[in-house]
């Protein structure tokens, strides 16, 4: 039977972390994909001392590698939404299954890209996109296609998550964990898309759109990074029980809409998100009829993401190997949902999500402001869980005031903390952390 040629453009950390694990352990990967797997032609600036090239041809142009004849999978590892576009659009019409680890690609234009390749009879494959080594796509697409899903959350990026880990257990600073995450290959090529949340934000809009079968519509996502967090808040939600994590969360509101939103979030320290650290990703889903499930792996590195990658050529080589499918790349939707049955539906504004709620304020230390508090909570319907009243440090002539509030929907609480904060006792503006259950 004929090899299946495999082209890969990129050879970074994905790239040669792909290239590597592919000729290591190359027998038992055709093995299991049913005949040889070659790369045969790689696109990259530049060789790399820990890649032998020897046998396959190396182009300076990455063009060369998408036009080149023999290449039967493109695989699209350079990053960025310019060229790696181009380059996946021309190999969809020059009939090439595509096999991507680009989620800012897939989450901005997932949507015509996908229409192109049905229309050529071709695939794109990106389990690498989302939560690296760990094969949700997968999962949900097709281990949990029985499921209505009614909501997922999850760690989903390794950088973000190393960050905080190093810096809740060590004590070190942001910018020192943020440069050993790109020494180590995690970070993004701009790393305002880890600590800020887009990242996370172009693998939510995917993980959603294959959870309740929509298009993908990244603009929508609400995003809210790490920079913000506060040590103090890290020891207050301790204190507390609770751990911060920067969660990926969408759930469907029956006769509202779907939530879509990422954000630093308190959950309880029983839950196993909570204790997810390091580089590793995890992902609750809850669907109707298996309940919750979990999904834990390394969400960034060179290994763990080419395990995603290559497990995506393999597919692609069953899949148009297989007599029984009849060569139909696309028998297996992009989006778990046939093209067809993609809904329409309204992606909530952050103002009409519902969540509990961490407040810290800074009040004068004088009688009556914790009622005018309270107070201001009651007339806005929200009840108050927990309210904590810190002792002032030593000088300073104001206290921290920590609030736990029920779960309520989000303009409510905009509206008591606006009231707040024009209370003259009030220094500043309240410090707000949503708080999930994930029950
Ligand atoms: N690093 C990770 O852990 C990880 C995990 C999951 C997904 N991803 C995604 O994988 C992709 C690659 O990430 P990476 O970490 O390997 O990045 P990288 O910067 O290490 O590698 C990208 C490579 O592509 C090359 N390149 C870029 N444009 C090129 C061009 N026009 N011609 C030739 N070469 C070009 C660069 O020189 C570089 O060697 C990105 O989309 C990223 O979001 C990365
Ligand atoms: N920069 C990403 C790579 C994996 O997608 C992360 O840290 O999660
Ligand atoms: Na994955």
């Amino acid at each position: 039977m004929k090899p299946v040629n495999v082209g890969i453009c990129g050879l970074g950390t994905v790239g040669s972390g792909t290239f590597n694990v592919l000729t290591r352990n190359n027998k038992d990967i055709n093995a299991k994909a049913g005949r040889e797997i070659k790369i045969t032609h790689i696109g990259a600036r530049r060789t790399r001392e820990d890649c032998d090239l020897t046998g396959v041809t190396v182009s300076n142009d990455i063009f060369a590698v998408v036009n080149d004849p023999n290449v039967d999978i493109l695989v699209e590892l350079i990053g960025g939404t310019t060229v790696a576009k181009d380059l996946v659009l021309q190999a969809v019409r020059n009939g090439k299954h595509v096999v991507t680890a680009n989620k800012a690609l897939i989450a901005e234009y997932g949507n015509e890209l996908f229409a192109e390749a049905v229309s050529n009879n071709v695939t794109i494959s990106y389990e690498a996109a989302v939560a690296g080594g760990i094969p949700i796509i997968r999962s949900l697409r097709e281990g949990l296609a029985a499921n209505k899903v009614e909501w997922l959350a999850g760690i989903i990026n390794g950088t973000g998550n190393f960050i905080l880990t190093e810096m809740r257990d060590k004590g070190r600073q942001f910018d020192d964990v943020l440069k050993e995450a790109q020494a180590l290959g995690y970070a993004e090529a701009d790393p305002t898309f880890d600590v800020e949340g887009i990242d996370a934000a172009h693998k939510l809009v995917i993980l959603a759109s294959i959870a309740f079968g929509m298009p993908l519509q990244f603009d929508k996502v609400f995003t809210e990074g790490i920079s913000q967090i506060r040590p103090e808040d890290v020891a207050y939600a301790d204190e507390l029980g609770y751990r911060i994590k920067h969660l990926g969360i969408t759930r469907r509101l029956p006769g509202k809409g779907i939530e879509l939103r990422v954000h630093p979030t308190m959950i309880p320290q029983s839950r196993l998100l909570a204790n997810v650290n390091g580089v590793m990703n995890a992902v609750v889903v809850k669907g109707d009829a298996v309940g919750p499930t979990l999904y834990y792996g390394a969400g960034a590195g060179a290994e763990p993401t080419a395990s995603a990658v290559i497990s995506d050529i393999v597919h692609v080589s069953r899949m148009v190997n297989s007599s029984y499918v009849s060569e139909d790349a696309t028998a297996v939707p992009h989006l778990g949902y046939g093209e067809d049955h993609l809904h329409d539906y309204t992606i909530l504004p952050i103002e009409e999500i519902e969540s509990a709620y961490y407040l810290r304020l800074s009040a004068l230390d004088q009688p009556g402001v914790l009622s005018r508090v309270t107070q201001i909570f009651s007339e806005a319907g929200i009840s108050i869980e927990a309210l904590i009243q810190k002792e002032p440090k030593e000088g300073q002539e104001h206290v921290s005031v920590i609030l736990l509030t029920n779960r309520t929907i989000e303009k409510q609480v905009n509206k008591a903390i606006e009231q707040i904060e024009s209370l003259s006792p009030i220094q500043g503006n309240v410090v707000r952390i949503r708080v999930e259950s994930l029950k």
